[in-house]
């Protein structure tokens, strides 16, 4: 039996639209609630949410058979931690602060197991064979996955087109706060000089026909980046939506002093 199919992936290659949401409270009941939401895809955020391997894999199980796809981003793209992660199961990653060619390069052959790559051959006892009920995992499961880098920077966006040229990057997710703190706009995504570099990013990503990807936290700039091209867009997170939702149901009763 191959490896299992990567609609996420297969998706993405149609050039279909995927919405997709944030998992930041490291909690699998917590995922299990937003995977009622109808999401095509959920992110396992493990830079800036306390994740470990086993909240990864506890979450990676309750979205099983989901509509929503699990992609988990990592802290930054280690050897090590991509095949932990993609030992207990996972087939999509996005991977963060990538600023080269040579990186992103990297990071494929982290996926792929030899000839092509450095992925150490242990599925035969992992989940992501499903303890070899798949037996064919290994022959099959290169071709599975997806990697999405993160550019969100200028240096980053300075060899898009490298990057974008790399054989094995399924895509590129644009960081907007992070391209902004870089440009010398910390926490304002607004500015003019951002969103131009954003739009042109997203305009360039999408018409190599590779994922276009990007996060808002508003409607409003959510909708526009998907005009500019973006196609695997995540419209919020989860700790945002029960924080603002928890601070509106309070304020009816108590208005907020401290802001
Ligand atoms: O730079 C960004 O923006 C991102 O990479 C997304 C953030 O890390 C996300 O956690 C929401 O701010």
């Amino acid at each position: 039996m191959p490896a299992p199919t990567n609609t996420l992936k297969a998706a993405l290659k149609r050039g279909e639209t995927q919405i997709g949401c944030w998992a930041s409270l490291a909690d699998p009941y917590a995922t299990e609630v937003l995977s009622t939401a109808d999401f095509d895809w959920i992110l396992i955020d493990v830079e800036h949410s306390p994740n470990d391997l086993r909240t990864i894999m506890r979450q990676l199980q309750v979205l099983e058979g989901k509509r929503a796809n699990a992609v988990v981003r990592l802290p930054m793209g280690e050897d090590w931690l991509i095949k932990q992660v993609l030992d207990i199961g996972a087939q999509s990653l996005l991977i963060p602060m990538v600023e080269s060619a040579d990186q992103a390069r990297d990071l494929v052959r982290a996926t792929r197991y030899p000839p092509n790559g450095i992925r150490g051959s242990g599925a035969a006892i992992a989940r992501a064979s499903m303890f070899n009920t798949h037996d064919n995992y290994i022959k099959t499961a290169d071709a599975e996955i997806c990697l999405i880098v993160q550019v969100e920077s200028r240096a980053g966006l300075t060899v898009l087109d490298d990057i974008l040229a790399t054989e094995g990057i399924d895509g590129i997710f644009i960081g907007p706060s992070d391209l902004a703190v870089d440009m010398g706009y910390h926490g304002d995504t607004s500015q003019p000089e951002v969103r131009d570099a954003i739009k042109d990013a997203l305009e360039r990503i999408s018409a190599t026909g590779k994922a276009a990807g990007i996060i808002s936290m508003n409607d409003k700039d959510a909708q526009e980046y998907a005009e500019w091209g973006a196609n695997l867009l995540a419209v919020g997170a989860d700790i945002l939506m029960l924080a603002t939702a928890a601070r509106n149901a309070m304020a009816l009763w108590r208005p907020r002093t401290d802001r």
